[in-house]
């Protein structure tokens, strides 16, 4: 029947015989085709396109195939795969036609609705409360805790690769360093930057540091566990201990943050100065009404305490795997590519004066044009999030692509693909896939005379055919503190050391960055939320002084 829908709509399509949000399937869709392979039972069409965010994989090749939108009709419906600019940004901005498709972001409902799982009035009122900590001066205040738990970082590697050690947990340590500069920069909960090795052996169960790192990185590899089966339906007597660990993280989490608002409270009641952070802004706007829009309407702006928990935890989602698994893929693309080390670190080796952190100003952030461009180019091959997802309700919608007409059916679950909007060769060229991030730098108006630093332009990060951060109403919040988070590891990391990739079974230099290259483009999707690189740990690094 859904085939027959598609058909009719005219839109190309293809058959895919277990649906997307099927519960089994996310839970073990993914290893089946693997298991399947290994045997050489896989077909190309299960390989390709039955894995669990398979679109981040594709990227523009499968619509070089079937067009640039098209659709996949599978048992559960049919869902949209959008790769033409023009086409995206008109769903974006038809934001009541094309609404955000609450069954496919269930999973992030742990603790209940939120900013990333409402719309309308009520994601207003989530975003407007939540938002506004998300300011310069917040983001100076990430820039300084990012350089500082970067140089914790680096240090950390120095002394594990004494004796000719590799690298192997970039990806582990990328997150403790994000989760630590969320936690000051929006909980004001400083914590100091310690290795993913050396974890298990300080850890003390009463340590606030580990139960907020612990609790939000099982919660995290446990979404889909969660959403399947509740809480409370986790720690039944006949769940595995990996389901009931699920369980308790969550409740952990949950006595974490009420710790937090508790301590806020009393902050409020001891008659305190007002404190910035997430946090305390939303614990004192918990009980205010705010007289909002032109006819003064009076609208509930407050938030309960369920709500603020449940925003609290998407952020610290939203805000710390997203930079993470983005970090983890920049620092492998630049071990990939040694040449684009030189070149960010004659950039950092002009702007910042001195190899101590300590002394580079916020203003010198807004200098690295050519950081922010390696940071575009890695968003534009590996997206962490990889899919912008919307749905069609029940009526219907008109769209166009190319100039050709079409009626999109009613129900239908709509993914604007990024990594096929980023890498599609009609907007990027034949060098769609190459790792290029000059091609983000230009050096207009200068007619003959040398380019310098200052003459180089960076190109915006938000482009008719890029939108690595979103774009309208749900753009990103916490675009400009990613931006000033990943610069200050490249900066701590690049301006005076190169990170090379550890040859392995005689293979040459040139072949181990071809390697670590080819290795970065294999996304996994299987048991994470996110578009995480397959197997980082393959990959062995070493740091080396220039
Ligand atoms: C490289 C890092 C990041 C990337 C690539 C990224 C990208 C995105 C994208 C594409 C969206 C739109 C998702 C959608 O509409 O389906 C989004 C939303 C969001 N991001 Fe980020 N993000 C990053 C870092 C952060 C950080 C550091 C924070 C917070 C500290 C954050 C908080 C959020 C939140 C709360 C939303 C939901 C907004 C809403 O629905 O109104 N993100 N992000």
């Amino acid at each position: 029947r859904n085939c027959a829908i598609a058909k009719a709509s005219g839109i190309p399509y293809i058959t895919r015989w277990v649906a997307p949000i099927n519960p089994f399937w996310l839970l073990y869709g993914t290893s089946i085709v693997k298991f399947l392979q290994r045997f050489g039972l896989a077909t190309d069409r299960l390989r390709r396109i039955y894995p669990f965010g398979w679109e981040a994989n594709e990227r523009a090749t499968i619509h070089e195939e079937h067009g640039e939108m098209f659709l996949v009709a599978h048992p559960g419906g049919l869902q949209l795969c959008v790769a033409n600019a023009e086409t995206i940004y008109d769903i974006l901005q038809r934001r009541t036609d094309f609404r955000r498709n609450m069954e496919e972001f269930a999973v992030i409902n742990v603790y209940g609705k939120n900013l990333a799982t409402t719309d309308d009035q009520e994601w207003q009122r989530h975003r407007k409360m939540t938002a506004v900590t998300f300011t310069e001066k917040n983001n100076e205040l990430v820039w300084v805790q990012s350089l500082a738990q970067a140089k914790g970082m680096l240090d950390y590697w120095l002394v594990e690769q004494k004796g000719g050690k590799a690298i192997r947990t970039v990806h582990d340590d990328t997150k403790i360093f994000t989760l630590n500069v969320l936690a000051a920069a929006l909980f004001d909960q400083p914590y100091p930057f310690e290795g993913y090795g050396k974890v298990d052996a300080n850890k003390r169960s009463d340590d606030q540091s580990y139960q907020y790192r612990d609790s939000l990185g099982v919660i995290l590899i446990s979404v889909i566990q969660i959403l399947v089966f509740g809480e409370e339906g986790l720690k039944a007597w006949w769940t595995p201990k990996s389901f009931k660990r699920a369980s308790a993280a969550v409740a952990t989490f949950r006595s974490y943050i009420l710790t937090l608002m508790n301590e806020e409270r009393a902050h409020i009641a001891e008659k305190k100065p007002d404190r910035d952070n997430l946090v305390a802004r939303l614990v004192r706007a918990c009980n205010e009404v705010q007289v909002d829009g032109p006819d003064k309407n009076v609208r509930n702006m407050t938030l309960t305490e369920t709500e603020i928990i449940s925003n609290l935890f998407v952020y610290a989602f939203a805000g710390n795997d997203t930079t993470a698994v983005g970090l983890t893929n920049i620092l492998i693309h630049m071990a990939a590519n040694p040449e684009t080390q030189d070149w960010i670190s004659e950039e950092l080796n002009h702007y910042l004066s001195g190899s101590d952190p300590h002394a580079w100003t916020y203003d010198s952030f807004f200098k690295l044009k050519r950081c922010q461009a390696v940071i575009m180019e890695s968003l534009r091959i590996c997206h962490p999030l990889s899919q912008l997802v919307k749905t069609v309700n029940n009526t219907p919608q008109p769209i166009k692509v190319n100039d050709k007409s079409y009626t999109i059916p009613a129900g239908t679950s709509v993914h604007c693909s990024l990594p096929a909007l980023h890498t599609l060769p009609r907007y990027w060229g034949s060098s769609a896939m190459t790792w290029n991030p000059s091609r983000f730098i230009s050096t207009p108006g200068l007619e003959g005379k040398t380019a310098t630093f200052e003459h180089e332009v960076l190109a915006p990060d938000t482009s008719e055919h890029f939108l690595p951060w979103a774009w309208g109403q749900r753009v990103c919040p916490g675009k400009r503190f990613s931006q000033a988070e990943i610069a200050a590891v490249l900066a701590v990391m690049f301006r005076d050391w190169k990170l090379d990739v550890v040859c392995e079974g005689g293979e040459s230099p040139r072949q181990a960055t071809e390697r670590a290259w080819r290795e970065s483009l294999v996304i996994d999707h299987e048991g994470h939320m996110l578009h995480e690189m397959e197997a980082p740990e393959s990959i062995g690094l070493r740091w080396a002084r220039r």
